[in-house]
């Protein structure tokens, strides 16, 4: 494989990228060409919402080829079109021949969520202190542990701790099914978990079969009832529009956990649950939030 550089601004990136397809590029990606260093860009972008931007101010495009010839071709023809003008030719180089299935496992080690409590792949062995361990591998279905607004609701739930009263808890969004998952080994003995994507729903079924536990996935109408705690780590939009329905499961002395959230967009949250339930800030790590509230019981 040999791979084609190039630096552009953003306004190019979408041509671009177009281009290089089109001269039978095997994939483009694209990163900030300033990434790691102090003026690096965060680019926060939601599903179902207009990109913030194609690309970076200063953009990298790294284009793969099957060959050297299809490369430098691509190089030559690229250079001589009028978008060109502000981009620069960074080169063409051979792509080492690598062990990817050894180079992708080792970008996944074990995650400490507590010093108790790991996320652990299955071609690791856990540490010795680790008390609850959550055996996981990279796949389709968001969840690794990796991810700080997951891993907030992992601390949480460790928090809760296995003496905490449980009850039925509704994994709402389950990706892999990570949270779930750590709710049962925690002592959660009835566990709802519901995503809206197929995908999820299989890779849940599957992770909980290999951690030994037991819970029930399914598409979101397969929820019902009242929870003790319900978590759902999605995204700011579709919070606030599930306000109404996540507010509802939540039975009285309960708990809900929310994640996926800017620290920007917590009084967005808090006045969409409002009417409901009283949201807090909980936890923060890296620019996300963990949002929580209480419904109160019943005097
Ligand atoms: C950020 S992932 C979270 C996965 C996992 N719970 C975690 O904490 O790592 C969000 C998941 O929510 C699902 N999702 C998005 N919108 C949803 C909706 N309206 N109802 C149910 N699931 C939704 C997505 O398919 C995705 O699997």
């Amino acid at each position: 494989m040999f791979e084609l550089r190039l630096l552009c601004p953003e306004d190019r990136v979408e041509t671009l990228s177009d281009a290089l397809e089109a001269l039978d590029a095997l994939s483009v990606s694209v990163e900030d060409a300033d990434g790691d260093t102090a003026v690096e860009q965060a680019l926060f972008g939601e599903p179902g919402m207009p990109p913030p931007a194609e690309g970076w101010q200063r953009s990298r495009l790294v284009a793969l080829f099957a060959t050297e010839a299809l490369a430098d071709e691509a190089a030559l023809l690229l250079q001589a079109q009028d978008f060109f003008a502000a981009c620069t030719l960074q080169g063409v180089s051979a792509v080492p021949d690598e062990d990817w299935v050894r180079l992708t496992q080792s970008q996944f080690a074990p995650v400490e969520i507590t010093p108790a409590f790991w996320i652990v792949p299955t071609w690791h062995e856990p540490p010795a202190a680790a008390q609850h361990v959550l055996r996981l591998d990279p796949g389709l279905a968001f969840g690794t542990g990796t991810h700080p607004t997951t891993r907030m609701c992992l601390r949480w739930i460790a928090g809760r701790g296995a003496g905490g009263d449980w009850g039925r808890v509704l994994d709402y969004g389950c990706g892999s099914g990570i949270l779930a998952i750590a709710a049962a080994k925690h002592g959660a003995a009835e566990v709802d978990a519901v995503d809206i994507d197929e995908a999820a729903v299989q890779a849940t079924g599957d992770n909980a079969r290999a951690n030994g536990v037991h819970l029930r996935a399914g598409l979101p109408d397969a929820s019902s009832g009242a929870y003790q705690v319900v978590l759902a780590n999605i995204l700011a939009t579709p919070l606030k529009m599930l306000a109404p329905l996540l507010s509802a499961y939540v039975a009285p002395g309960g708990a809900l956990v929310l994640a996926g959230i800017l620290a920007r967009q917590a009084d967005e949250l808090k006045a969409a649950y409002a009417p409901y339930l009283s949201l807090q800030v909980a936890d923060e790590e890296d620019g996300w939030i963990l949002m929580t509230a209480t419904r109160g019981a019943p005097r």
